[in-house]
């Protein structure tokens, strides 16, 4: 089966986020921003039909944005992505608001910029479908600074692949914004939502986006000042700062993970007893010991467990010992389980050193039955 072409970038076990591009541009959208985000994502750009490095005939005359988001699965499904965040510029954001509202077990969470629920009736866009159809792009090219910036302002590699993206594919795009009306929907959607709009956009101006914020549960706006149509190309900063701040649900999910684990009274405790000192460090660990590790689902919680009061054997770290002998209970290990890690610990790290975790151990475990 064709694909979309696409550009990976970021660690492969980092948690994926798709990037969608708006009509007649290509991931050369994203440039400013996507390096950023790829720090902390598996970051995966997708061409739409025809333009970048996209096939044409992936779509047809009559497509609809249920099409476009159809092959934006078939890439996640071929690149073994099962659950991702999204965020999508005016086009590619439809596909993310029709991605969230008809396939909710995909979408992790929702960025919508400069884009709409709807894109002002069919006309506009049966007529501008039939005069690329007739005419190609060249002349709808000339326009697309007018359209995607404020005066002065341009990417022209933007425009380039503008004026090169195959017209026919360009015009089913055009025949997909056409039918798309997503209204009546947006309150079914149930990813965390942030819509970003540009202040100057003439295509979707902020009265769009906040008609999405209205609508979609505990969705949040940002408006960005001097950015129009294209705004991560136009503000990069402006839109990683937001961007950043809405899919950096590590150190939320990091602190879900490590009251499960740790339990409440622990981290409440740790919680009370931060200081100014301290909070950078306490922030660390919920980001990246339970943030990023503790969920990666590479491996179970029992398996970590095994690993984590190895190296705490192995390193005479027996107060944190203690606190994971009680996690390890709470991940389903058994006493008898945690014996034999123990046991083998004594092979590896050294009979003193699995005499003093028995000890902490069987205190712990006394504590927990009594
Ligand atoms: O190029 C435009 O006209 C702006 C635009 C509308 C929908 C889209 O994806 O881009």
């Amino acid at each position: 089966m064709k694909l979309l072409d696409h550009r990976a970038e970021g660690p492969t076990s980092a948690p994926p986020l798709l990037l969608g591009p708006s009509l007649g541009t290509s991931s050369a959208l994203w440039d400013k921003v996507a390096p950023e985000l790829s720090i902390t994502h598996r970051v995966v750009r997708w061409e739409l039909p025809g333009h970048g490095g996209s096939a044409a005939d992936l779509i047809g005359a009559g497509a609809t944005v249920g099409d476009l988001a159809g092959l934006v699965l078939a890439l996640a499904d071929s690149l073994g992505i099962e659950r991702f965040a999204y965020a999508g510029v005016s086009l590619g954001g439809a596909v993310g608001l029709h991605l969230a509202v008809h396939h909710p077990g995909r979408v992790d969470s929702l960025a919508v910029i400069c884009s709409s629920a709807h894109f002002n009736g069919a006309k506009p866009w049966e007529d501008r479908a039939a005069l690329v159809r007739r005419e190609g792009l060249a002349g709808l090219a000339e326009s697309a600074n007018a359209r995607w910036f404020t005066p002065g302002f341009t990417v022209p590699e933007l425009v380039r692949d503008h004026r090169d993206a195959d017209p026919g594919a360009y015009a089913a795009c055009c025949d997909a914004l056409a039918a798309f009306d997503l209204r009546d929907r947006l309150a079914e959607i149930s990813s965390p939502t942030l819509l970003i709009a540009g202040r100057e956009d003439p295509a979707t101006p902020p009265v769009h986006l906040r008609e999405i914020a209205d609508a979609v549960p505990g969705a949040a706006l940002v408006e960005i000042p001097g950015a129009s149509h294209l705004a991560p190309a136009q503000c990069p900063e402006a839109v990683l700062t937001a961007l950043r701040a809405h899919f950096d649900g590590g150190a939320r999910r990091g602190m879900e993970v490590r009251r499960e684990v740790l339990g409440d009274p622990h981290v409440d405790r740790a919680q009370a007893r931060q200081t100014p000192f301290t909070a950078r460090f306490q922030d660390f660990i919920s980001r990246y010991a339970w943030g990023e590790i503790w969920t990666d689902p590479t491996l179970t919680r029992r398996e970590r467990s095994m690993i984590t009061l190895t190296a705490l054997v192995a390193h005479g770290h027996y107060d944190e010992l203690a606190m994971h002998v009680r996690a390890a209970l709470r991940n389903g290990l058994t006493p008898e389980e945690i014996g034999a890690v123990l046991l083998q610990t004594a092979v590896y790290c050294g009979v003193p050193a699995a005499n003093s975790a028995f000890a902490t151990a069987q205190r712990v475990l006394a504590e927990e039955e009594g």
